[in-house]
């Protein structure tokens, strides 16, 4: 049998599988997906499995046997091995690193040494004695690693054993993380005889007759250190019982689990409204057919797309198929997995990047051994191998956050859909502000040939109990300067504070932190503080009063006057959630203030603690940036204040619009949920902004209306789709040849397909290469950056061309390499 390998080697020349021979002892074992370790020229590296076959495609004779099968089930199945092949391609990346994408870190495995003894009569003349007895007899291997840190003085004698034969080596895959196993105590399947033999233990063993007796008492089996601690024994008592075979001792799996001390209220479901009936009953029917079907869920905040989500689930799996949920990091709280776990228990594993690794590790294995039939988590969890999946729900589809911004560089909603038809599942895109990608597919009416189809739009236009939306009160900033007001609250905010302080009321209060500044300014000279490695300006961290760069991590002193003027007028903007905590501390004496942002939210759990204070109402302020506006459901929330909503409006991003909208309408829907009435203050320098003008009214439609023009006329997506390329290279003149060569080459090969068109010569396909220009970011980390962007639309493989287009550059000696970076549907053209 012959196995067709993808090695862990991330390089170009390197991206396809390698013809390795199954030994016949794995024969049994060996599936697609199995992970195993291979010989590489001199190395052993990790692989998986992409093929089983009798055809090899070199010589029979030249074959090298697989070294080693390294997990008992496969950590992947056939059909993530496909999509991890999709991936490379749509995505421009090699299939190993698509497939790392997949399993968690804990099997990232490498590559270890192991030294055993060759020859045993060698070994005895050779090596030093204590030595050779702790490596052991022949047969046995020990890392050599951990030889050398044992016994450093013996290190030359190691290598003339290895060098004359006395030693072999021996290369092993290691997982990065073990499995937890605890050694666990069992009474002896025999229980009688250990009886019998209780009452004949002499008298001076009266500690092995204390554990014995209370082992047959307890019966159970009991971890060793539980043992010891109840009977206030020792190891070597338990040891000398399980040798005389009275006891056994065994290792046991322990799993992780993260939610172990938190016991989670049941939760029945609820009888739904009549929108969310029928909603509800499109999404069962999608899964009832069996057909991969993707739609789209339009309900606004509070219209109660959860409980959809939540019952959509339980008919998945009441017809024995698995669910995945994806929800954006950032609002998996503590409350979005009560609902879940409340709702199914231990049916659902839990997956994001706050846990360590070992508990992803263990809850990623509970998806794998099929313990758990729903898999809730951050973008990766797209990845949960489950084997026969009915439903996909991505909350918030809209969120950035599920483009993944490292390679491979693959979007969740994407991979989702491509998943879905792998295994005839329904996906739900659920959302109050759709992005217009999502919006524009799922309005698009269907075919002539396709009539019957049912609608991929599924509108929730109302609250839940006709709750009204809340009232937004836009006011103009430049309006409160002139009457002389210079605080960064406006009269109409200051006022509902202090009203809702009075109440007892909540109030949460938004800065809308992108494009905010922290920056350092001298107000004499105009200077700026910027990274010598990049060129962009350096962060202040008021914490350490230091200078960073975001890119390189260039950190240094922040100066004390100014370095160009030496005037001392230079001044530190702290992160803008420091100074309005300063602010409403000087305006509202006493107030209590809960401050998320990235400072106060680095430690593990900080997140869950804020807002859990935040919900025992032990504060009166929860202010923060964009962290603040998703998903939350307090009921005391009746006031929302955004500070500066327009500092995303003027960022160089097409999406600028479309992303202050979305955080407007996202946090504005956090007031009034529940009985008590909300409202909503919102502060800017362009009231008469669309983005913000209908925001105000929660009106989507308008939105999309007025956005959709500005995107034709530009030529942007949703009218076409974008990839961008990047490159970079410390020298100048190269990098601006081979760029030039590169977008040369990319348009050649388009004209020869026939598509090089200008996208506004009418419909079908049609792509533009744009550029080579420099990049927003001109130098990063001492590199020179440019960039191609590339839009096309139809029916075209264009990340094909791409690759085609970047072969003639995988070749040449590195220094004079430049490195190209592929991003196919980027979320920031930066
Ligand atoms: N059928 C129902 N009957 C009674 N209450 C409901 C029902 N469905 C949902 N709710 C309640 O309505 C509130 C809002 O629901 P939910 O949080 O699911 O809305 P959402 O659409 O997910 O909102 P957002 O997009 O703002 O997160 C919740 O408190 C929820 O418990
Ligand atoms: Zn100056
Ligand atoms: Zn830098």
């Amino acid at each position: 049998m012959i196995a067709k390998v993808i090695v862990d080697v991330p390089s170009r020349q390197t991206d396809r599988p390698f013809d390795y021979e199954v030994p016949s002892s794995m024969e049994e074992w060996i599936e697609v997906g199995s992970r195993v370790g291979v010989p590489f020229g001199s190395r052993v590296l990790q692989g998986f499995v992409t093929r089983l076959t009798d055809e090899a495609d070199i010589d029979r004779r030249r074959l090298k046997p697989l070294s080693e099968l390294l997990d008992p089930v496969p950590p992947l199945l056939p059909d993530l091995i496909e999509l991890a092949k999709w991936l490379s391609e749509k995505y421009c990346c090699s299939w190993t690193t698509a497939l790392q994408a997949m399993i968690p870190t804990a099997l990232k495995g490498k590559a270890e040494r192991l030294v055993g003894i060759q020859d045993d009569q060698a070994a005895v003349l050779a090596l030093p004695p204590e030595l050779a007895e702790w490596i052991g007899t022949s047969g046995k291997f020990v890392k050599l690693e951990t030889l050398l840190s044992k016994y450093p003085e013996h290190a030359r004698a190691v290598k003339a054993a290895l060098r004359d034969g006395v030693l072999a080596e021996r290369t092993s895959i290691r997982d990065r993380l073990a499995i937890r196993k605890v050694l666990t105590v069992f009474v002896p399947e025999d229980e009688s005889a250990a009886r019998e033999a209780l009452a004949k233990l002499p008298a001076r063993a009266a500690k092995q007759r204390e554990v014995l007796g209370f082992m047959l008492e307890h019966g159970g089996p009991l971890p060793l250190q539980e043992l010891i601690a109840a009977t206030g024994s020792s190891a070597p008592s338990v040891r000398s019982l399980a040798e005389k075979g009275l006891l056994d001792l065994r290792e046991v799996e322990q799993r992780r689990d993260p939610y172990a001390d938190r016991a989670f209220e049941r939760t029945e479901p609820l009888p739904l409204t009549e929108g969310q009936r029928e909603v509800y009953a499109r999404i069962a029917r999608a899964i009832g057919a069996g057909e991969p079907q993707t739609m789209l869920l339009h309900g606004v905040t509070g219209s109660g797309k959860t409980e959809v989500y939540l019952q959509s689930i339980q008919y998945c799996l009441e017809r024995g198929k698995q669910a995945i949920v994806l929800v954006p990091e950032i609002s998996l709280t503590p409350q979005m997995v009560e609902r879940f776990k409340g709702r199914f228990g231990d049916a659902v594993a839990v997956l994001h990047s706050r846990l360590s690794s070992g508990e992803r590790y263990d809850e990623w294995r509970k998806i794998r051994d099929r313990q758990v039939q729903v898999a809730i988590g951050a973008r990766s969890a797209i990845f949960a191998p489950f084997e026969r999946i009915g439903l996909i729900i991505i909350d918030e589809e809209h969120e950035s956050s599920y483009k993944q911004e490292e390679s491979p560089k693959y979007h969740a909603r994407d991979v989702a859909v491509r998943r879905a038809k792998q295994h005839g599942a329904a996906v739900v895109l659920g959302s109050a502000t759709p992005s217009l990608e999502t919006y524009a597919a799922a309005s698009r009416p269907a075919p002539a040939s396709e009539q019957s189809r049912e609608p991929a739009l599924l509108p929730m236009p109302d609250r839940v109990g006709g709750r009204p939306m809340p009232p937004v009160t836009v006011v103009d900033m430049r309006e409160e300067l002139k009457d002389g007001n210079r605080s960064m609250f406006s009269r109409l905010l200051h006022r509902s504070l202090a009203e809702r302080l009075e109440r007892g009321e909540q109030s949460v209060l938004l800065l809308n932190r992108r494009g905010y500044s922290t920056f350092v300014m001298c107000r004499s000279c105009g200077y700026t503080a910027t990274c010598p490695h990049c060129d962009i300006s350096l962060t202040y961290h008021q914490k350490s009063r230091a200078l960073r760069c975001h890119y390189c991590g260039h950190a240094e002193q922040a100066p004390a006057a100014c370095p160009s003027c030496q005037s001392e007028h230079i001044r530190y903007f702290g992160t803008g959630t420091q100074r309005v905590e300063e602010e409403l501390a000087k305006l509202f004496p006493g107030i209590r203030v809960i401050r998320m942002d990235v400072d106060t939210t680095t430690e593990k759990n900080a997140h869950e603690k804020l807002l859990k204070q935040f919900g025992d109402r032990k504060a009166d302020v929860l202010l923060g940036t964009q962290m603040v506006a998703k998903g939350l459901d307090f009921p005391y929330v009746t006031l929302v204040g955004v500070i500066a909503a327009d500092t995303s409006l003027n960022l160089p991003d097409f999406r600028a619009a479309e992303r202050t909208f979305q955080l407007l309408t996202q946090v504005a829907g956090r007031a009034g949920r529940h009985h008590l009435p909300g409202e909503v203050v919102v502060q800017t320098y362009a009231p008469e902004h669309y983005a913000i003008v209908t925001a105000k009214k929660h009106d989507y439609a308008s939105f999309v209306a007025e956005e959709l023009r500005h995107r034709g006329a530009m030529g942007y997506p949703p009218y076409c789709r974008l990839i961008l390329v990047t490159m970079s290279h410390e020298q100048l003149p190269l990098l601006s040849t081979v760029s030039e060569r590169f977008s040369a080459g990319l348009r050649e090969l388009a004209e020869h397909e026939g598509v090089l068109l200008p996208l506004g010569s009418g419909f079908g396909r049609a792509m533009e290469v744009l550029g080579p220009v420099a990049s927003p970011i001109a130098r990063m980390k001492d590199r020179y950056r440019f960039q191609c962007v590339i839009k096309y639309r139809g029916n075209l493989d264009a990340s094909a061309l791409v690759r085609k287009a970047l072969e003639p550059f995988a070749d040449g000696p590195p220094q004079r390499q430049v490195q190209f970076s592929v991003d196919v549907d980027p979320q920031v053209i930066l």
